[in-house]
């Protein structure tokens, strides 16, 4: 992003950010509430649009990009339900929908991704269980699993610890470190670093809709 300008309901939220995210970087974004950092990275994926500047998804300006199974984002409210009952595996599974040619059944590699995805989240065990019965903490863990069920590239995810307790923060940390081993980038909305900091390439400060300060490991070391 460049120059990036975004406004809610006629107030300016980002006001003029300047962001790179480099393939492979672990980017924690920090800032106090309201900073603009859930409206950053909603920007950053077109679901915002921007009022000036520009940005590009590889490449790309979001409306004219494509590839979303190079991408995932996990939201930090859940969508309402809808209304529609899923188990915890169906709605995993349509996570794979980007990947899938259209018509054509799961595949054995559909599946196992699925599985893959529901043990990172340590949810193997509740695959049959109806996705909405789930507490809001075992239901983001469900939304976490599909956007890796999707096995994408980038991974976004707006506060994936808020409310999660030490064992389960561990538990994220263990998963980001694998995706990053795997040369996937993550961008990540963070209260505090925790247990994912020393997996973090990058910290990015966001106050009142700019990037105040950029750190990398090596600058605080
Ligand atoms: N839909 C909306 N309409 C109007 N204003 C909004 C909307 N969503 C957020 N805002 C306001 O925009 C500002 C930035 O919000 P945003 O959620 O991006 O901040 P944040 O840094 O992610 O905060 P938090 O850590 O509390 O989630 C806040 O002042 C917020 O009240």
């Amino acid at each position: 992003m460049t120059g990036g300008r975004a406004a809610l309901d006629g107030r300016e939220v980002l006001r003029g950010v300047d962001l790179t995210v480099r393939a492979g970087d672990v980017v924690a974004l920090l800032g106090p509430n309201g900073a603009g950092k859930s409206t950053l990275v909603r920007a950053l994926l077109g679901l915002v649009p921007l009022t000036a500047g520009r940005t590009e998804i590889y490449g790309v300006p979001p409306a004219r990009f494509r590839d979303w199974h190079r991408l995932a984002y996990v939201p930090q409210r859940l969508p309402a339900g809808g209304g529609v009952p899923a188990t915890v595996r169906e709605v995993v599974a349509s996570g794979r929908i980007a990947r899938r040619s259209r018509w054509r059944p799961a595949s054995a590699a559909d599946r196992a991704a699925v599985d893959r995805a529901l043990e990172a989240v340590g949810l193997a065990g509740r695959a049959r269980d109806s996705a909405h019965l789930l507490s809001g903490g075992q239901q983001q863990r469900v939304m976490i699993a599909r956007a890796l069920a999707g096995e994408p590239e980038a991974l976004v995810m707006d506060e994936p610890n808020a409310g999660v307790d030490a064992e389960r923060q561990h538990a994220l940390a263990a998963t980001v470190g694998a995706l990053a081993a795997g040369g996937r980038t993550v961008l990540l909305v963070l209260h505090e670093t925790g247990p994912l900091a020393p997996l973090i390439t990058r910290t990015v400060h966001l106050d009142d809709g700019r990037v105040r300060r950029e750190e990398t490991p090596e600058m605080s070391a």
